[in-house]
This record gives C-alpha cells, structure tokens and sequence, in this order.
C-alpha cells in the first residue's frame, strides 16, 4: 500500500509534555498509531553497537500514517493549518512538518536519512550510495549501503582503523578483516592498494551486505574473500601482513591469539573498538603475544592500536 507518513521534528522548553500534546492532536485526527523517535538521552558509547541507527539521531521526532488516497491532499493541508494553530504563536516550541510518500517496506530504511558523506579520516570519505558527493582529487570515495549490517563510518571505532590503515598499509599488502559488518575496511584496504583482501564476520548478513559493498566499489572479485565463520577455522594456515579488527574489546580478547597466528612476521595488527578503560588489558595482551605497539589513537572514549609482530 502506498502511504504518507506526515512527520513533525520540534524542539520544546518542555519536550514531554509538548510531545504528549502533539500526539493527542495527533489522535484526533483518528491516526492510529504514532512512531516516537528522540536522541538518546545518556549516550552510552557501547550502546551503538545494539542500535546504531537510533544512536545517529539527533532530533526528537513524531511520525504518523495515512493512506495516499484522494484525501491525502485535504489531509495534509488540515495537519499543517491545526498544528499551526496550536503551536505557531508559541515561544517555547519550534517544529517543522514535512511529508514523505512511502511503500510500507520503506520504514525499514527511515533511519537513512540521518547519513551523509563523511570525511572520516585525511583522504577517506564514506558516501551513502543515496547522497551525491564531489570528491576533491586526494580523496578517496568509499561508497556504501550498510544495510543491517554495521559499519558506516560514522562510528570513531570505524573511522579511527580507517585512519590507522591510511597510515600503515602499504601497496600489494595481504589484508585480513575480522568482524569485516559492512566491508567498509575492506573497501578501504582495495582503495590503499591491497593485494589479497580477506574478511570473516559470524553474522550471515554482514557477510551479504560486505559483498554487496565490495561490488559497489568495483573490487576486483579475484582478490577479496568474505566468509562467515571463526577466523581459524576459514584462513587455515595463510598468513597476513595486516590484520583489521574493529570488534568490542572482549571479543578482542577472546580473538588475539588467533589473530596473532595469522600475522606474518613483520606483519601489522590494527585493533579498534577498545573502549578507553581495556587499554591497558590489551595493551598488556599484545606485549605478551610478542608485539610491539606503534601507535595509539584516540577519539572520544575510543581507542585503537597498531601494532607489530
Ligand atoms: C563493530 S562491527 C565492525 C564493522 C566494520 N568492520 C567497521 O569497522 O565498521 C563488528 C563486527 O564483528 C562481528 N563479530 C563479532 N564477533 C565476531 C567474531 N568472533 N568473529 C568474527 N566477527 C565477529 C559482528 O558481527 C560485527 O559485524
């Protein structure tokens, strides 16, 4: 069915209770049922990796449904002259109407609204495949649909292992991304040239979506492998000069050993997702596995590490 959805972000002294108002106004015109969008209001760093989408938005929305049918017109002329109305005069309530025509299907994909390029490291820049973008002659377009999967770059986890890739990977470097959600790093490692690119993820979807992404991107297929399953058990006995892994840093702990066989000699780790207080139980990890750390970054609670066999 084709539907409207009328869709009114505000900002209120007194967002409760406004919000209430609204919907009752709402309610009136015989909506059935109202979607409630607002920010989170603590913004707990390891809540994006239950919601990513919800922990992008920035505005307190309210979103309601119609039939797209003869009335539709009349409809939306009657919202906008009643909301006018109540909240037009008022000091202590900014709002704003707009109105999508949807498929029912659409709601799934709501949330895209909230990304746009983004330049997320020196030279890489993440364009959703839905927004237009003129890239400057450094920089390098990584285009992407994340689909369910994680990994839009939006995320400083994301963006701080784009940047420790810009600055380590070399040319014709094997490559190995472990929690590849997106493949948005394995599109990077292409970009920087990599020769082998290989990416393991449990999550049967983000294998999908990591497939879909290295195709957007025009990744030559003969050199990316993308696998669903544990690390071990996929690369065998290959070995990498780099591994990638963005994951949360109990994983992390879980995965290094692993992640250190697969590290040729010589060979670089890049570990992201490390929320500031595990710092230091991985660094004390990594020492331990015989690597010596090169670089740390940081952005808000977020760390990452690079770091040498
Ligand atoms: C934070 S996302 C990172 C996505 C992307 N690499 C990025 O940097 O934006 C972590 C990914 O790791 C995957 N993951 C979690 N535990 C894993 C494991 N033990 N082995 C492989 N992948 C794992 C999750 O399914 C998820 O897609």
């Amino acid at each position: 069915m084709n539907l409207i959805e009328v869709k009114v972000i505000f900002d209120a002294d007194n967002i409760k209770e406004v919000q209430t108002e609204m919907i009752n106004l709402l309610y009136e015109f015989g909506i059935q049922g109202v979607k409630i969008e607002e920010p989170m209001s603590k913004k707990n760093a390891l809540d994006f990796y239950k919601d990513e989408r919800q922990f992008l938005m920035k505005e307190y929305s309210l979103s309601a449904y119609f039939p797209n049918n003869a009335y539709a017109e009349r409809k939306k002329e009657l919202f906008t002259n009643v909301f006018e109305e109540r909240f037009g005069e008022r000091e202590d309530v900014i709002y704003n109407i707009d109105f999508y025509e949807h498929d029912e299907e659409d709601y799934q994909n709501a949330w895209k609204k909230y990304l746009y390029p983004e330049k997320v490291s020196d030279r890489f820049v993440v364009k959703p495949t839905w927004r237009e973008y003129e890239a400057e002659e450094d920089e390098m377009v990584i285009e992407l649909d994340p689909g369910r999967a994680f990994g839009t770059g939006s995320h400083p986890t994301t963006s701080l292992c784009l940047k420790l890739m810009e600055d380590h990977i070399v040319e014709g470097e094997t490559v190995i991304d472990v929690g590849t959600g997106s493949g948005i790093l394995m599109v990077a490692a292409d970009k920087l040239g990599a020769g082998d690119i290989w990416g393991v993820d449990i999550d049967e979807l983000a294998v999908e979506s990591a497939k879909e992404n290295l195709e957007l991107n025009k990744v030559n297929q003969e050199k990316t492998h993308v696998f669903k399953g544990d690390l071990v058990k996929v690369v065998e006995d290959r070995k990498f000069d780099v591994v990638v892994a963005n994951i949360l840093a109990d994983v992390i702990l879980l995965l290094l050993e692993d992640m250190s066989r697969v590290i040729k000699k010589d060979g670089l780790m890049i570990l992201s997702g490390i929320i500031e207080d595990k710092l230091p139980e991985i660094e004390q990890k990594i020492k331990a596995l015989g690597f010596e750390i090169v670089e740390v970054k940081a952005d808000k609670e977020w760390r990452a590490i690079a770091a040498k066999a």
